[in-house]
């Protein structure tokens, strides 16, 4: 039997909801092995984040190296990377173990305000590790801090997705769930000649703890199974909708959402 692969390179979120666990349920879900190369360990919960321990340089090489020496994943994404040195080693050993369908989330800050990639990270993010990407997938601020402009309506979303492509990422994925201001939501999906809109229903939830982090896996795990980036997007918004959609009511602040619902729809179940 062949599976598909898939790799994340993130941190660890203890509460399950963002993170390497999020990653992997979402993997599991989805029907891809799932694979982890971990960065740093972040303690926190559904009301925050209560410390960040980066894991040591040389632990983290030796993660990417074991992997490359033994396994080849069809898909990989990034997620909670931290710091500049880390998203060099991570490119190199992108181009090292020759991996490909590379997808970046390129997390930067926690719900609740706190940083989970160093500020001076972002340039080497930009010039080391994005034109790497077959997709980079910025919720609104992350993709104001990588491209230096300010968004505030659908054209700067736009603008912002096209200099994405730019700097070297073949697709750009600019996520909208930021847009407070209508009662729906549009994710910005340009292939470098024409624009797809993702467009769905707010839901009005506190439960929205690691849905980038969800959403990019449920990417990246339609990937690793071959399909295409627009059919791999459109499955992943479906999954990360159905998942903010059916609430688990988990913790006292901004919860997980439910990796279960997607399938137990498909399942016809409730
Ligand atoms: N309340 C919500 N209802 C429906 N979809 C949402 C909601 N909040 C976020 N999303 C969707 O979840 C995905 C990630 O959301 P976003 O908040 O933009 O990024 P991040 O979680 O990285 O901050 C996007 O597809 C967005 O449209
Ligand atoms: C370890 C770790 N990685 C990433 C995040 C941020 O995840 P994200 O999907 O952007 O969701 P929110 O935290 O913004 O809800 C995290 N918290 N921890």
């Amino acid at each position: 039997m062949s599976i598909a692969q898939a790799l994340t390179i993130a941190g660890s979120d203890n509460g399950g909801g963002a993170g390497i666990q999020a990653d992997l349920k979402t993997f599991q879900e989805l029907g891809a092995y799932g694979m982890t190369v971990i960065t740093a360990i972040a303690a926190q919960n559904t009301t925050g984040v209560q410390g960040v321990f980066p894991i040591p340089y040389d632990g983290i090489a030796q993660q990417l190296d074991s992997t490359g020496e033994d396994f080849q994943p069809t898909a990989t994404k990034t997620g909670m990377l931290y710091s500049a040195e880390i998203i060099r080693l991570v490119a190199e050993k992108w181009q090292q173990y020759r991996w490909s369908n590379l997808v970046i989330d390129p997390v930067m800050v926690a719900k609740g305000g706190a940083p989970l990639l160093q500020q001076e990270a972002v340039k080497a993010l930009v010039t080391d590790l994005l034109p790497h990407a077959l997709i980079t997938t910025p919720n609104i601020p992350e993709a104001e801090l990588l491209t230096g402009m300010s968004i505030t309506n659908l054209s700067q979303r736009e603008e912002a997705a096209r200099r994405i492509v730019q700097m070297g990422s073949t697709y750009a994925l600019v996520k909208g769930g930021h847009d407070e201001g209508s009662g729906m939501i549009v994710d910005v999906l340009y292939d470098g000649q024409s624009f797809h809109y993702l467009e769905n229903v707010r839901v009005v939830t506190r439960h929205t703890h690691g849905t980038g982090c969800t959403y990019s896996a449920a990417i990246t795990a339609e990937l690793a199974k071959g399909s295409p980036v627009l059919a791999a997007v459109t499955t992943a918004r479906a999954f990360i909708q159905a998942a903010i959609e059916d609430e688990l009511g988990i913790g006292a602040g901004h919860g997980p959402t439910n990796h279960f619902a997607y399938q137990r729809r498909q399942r016809g179940e409730q």
